[in-house]
């Protein structure tokens, strides 16, 4: 028995992404959480003839507690999106206030689930998750993922496509490290499987590349002209990476590896990225194994070139920043 529940369920990613949970054969029971229309939402997938038993819940009377209770994996896509002019960081006084207010909800109700962090700016949004937990006793860095996962996806389509084989973009494999937002998400292009040998030779294509890949998200929000961000490449990139997790904790496959951000800790192996990257941040996206448990080892980064050397340093020197911003916001006091 898996349940899952989508916090943000009602928005233009937590449609999307609640389908896709509820075509997943591993998830018995889907709940959905929003501030609106969450029970319409839960109405319309529960004629879906797959095994996740689905509700909705709606704030009243404890409604994220009841959404939240119990579950095995939490997936957050709630909080406002850019508009165009926007960075992912002006999200964050409101994104903030709403991530702190359901991290406390999951601290009571399922305190022991993972957590994947879809909401902006991902790169501040993680540690006030952490925080709100470390707070109340129950956090767990293993278990704590902030959704970096669309990169991934999005360097794989766009190196395919300068190769000349958009069609073959799924076996383009391409770590992306680092953080989401701009010069943060760093794109390792020597390391793609297969090989892009001709790309890495042409420093204007190459650098295009990498600035396509950290900048996707811009795309997106500029065609969409006021009307939000990437909604359903998103539902599709958080669903494959529930998919990941609940494979390696409920269906018996490890991973192969893959990227998240996550926080830095020891006994996971965060020590080693700490010396790779020269830098003492507590979080970062990287290399990780995921088991039974979580995360069951971060991975070295391994070797990189002297331009991803650069990219490195511009990543961690605007990362530190946006963590602190995170780790020490403050939500506000309780109304009376
Ligand atoms: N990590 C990524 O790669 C990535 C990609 C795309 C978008 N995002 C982010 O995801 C977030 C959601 O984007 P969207 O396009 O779905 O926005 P949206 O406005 O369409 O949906 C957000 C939903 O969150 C709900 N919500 C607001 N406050 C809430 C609360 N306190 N509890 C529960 N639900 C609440 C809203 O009612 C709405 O239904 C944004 O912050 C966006 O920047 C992240
Ligand atoms: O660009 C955004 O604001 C949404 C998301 O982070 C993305 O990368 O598409």
């Amino acid at each position: 028995m898996v349940k899952a529940t989508v916090c943000g369920a009602a928005g233009g990613i937590g449609q999307p992404l609640s389908l896709l949970l509820k075509l997943n054969p591993l998830i018995t029971e889907l709940s959905l959480y929003d501030v609106v229309n969450a029970v319409g939402v839960a109405a319309d997938l529960s004629h879906i003839a797959t095994p996740a038993q689905v509700a909705g819940f709606l704030p009243a009377d404890n409604g994220a507690e009841k959404a939240l209770q119990g579950s095995d994996i939490v997936v957050i896509p709630a909080g406002v999106p850019r508009k165009p002019g926007m960075t992912r960081d002006d999200l964050f006084n409101v994104n903030a206030g709403i991530c702190a207010t359901l991290a406390e909800a999951i601290a009571k109700a399922c305190p022991k689930a993972f957590i994947l962090v879809i909401s902006n700016p991902v790169n501040s949004t993680v540690p006030v998750f952490a925080e709100v937990l470390k707070k109340a006793g129950v956090f767990d860095p293993k278990k704590l993922f902030g959704v970096t996962h669309l990169d991934i996806v999005r360097a794989s389509t766009f190196v395919a496509t300068v190769v000349g084989k958009a069609e073959d973009a799924s076996k383009y494999s391409i770590p992306v490290i680092g953080g989401h937002a701009g010069a943060t998400i760093l794109p390792l292009l020597t390391q793609s499987e297969p090989k892009i040998v001709s790309i890495l030779s042409d420093k204007s294509k190459r650098d295009a590349l990498v600035n396509r890949i950290q900048f996707g998200g811009d795309e997106v929000v500029k065609a969409k002209d006021g009307a939000g961000s990437a909604t359903l490449s998103m539902a599709q990139a958080g669903a494959e990476f529930a998919e990941y997790v609940l494979q390696a904790a409920f269906g018996g496959k490890s991973s192969k590896t893959v990227q998240a951000y996550v926080h830095l800790s020891a006994d996971a192996g965060g020590e080693q990225i700490k010396k790779e990257i020269g830098a003492d941040l507590d979080y970062f996206s990287v290399n990780i194994k995921l088991g039974a448990g979580g995360i069951e080892k971060i991975l070295p980064i391994g070797e990189i070139d002297e331009q991803e050397k650069t990219l490195l340093a511009a990543a961690v020197k605007e990362l530190g920043p946006s963590i602190d911003k995170g780790s020490k916001f403050q939500p506000p006091p309780p109304k009376l």
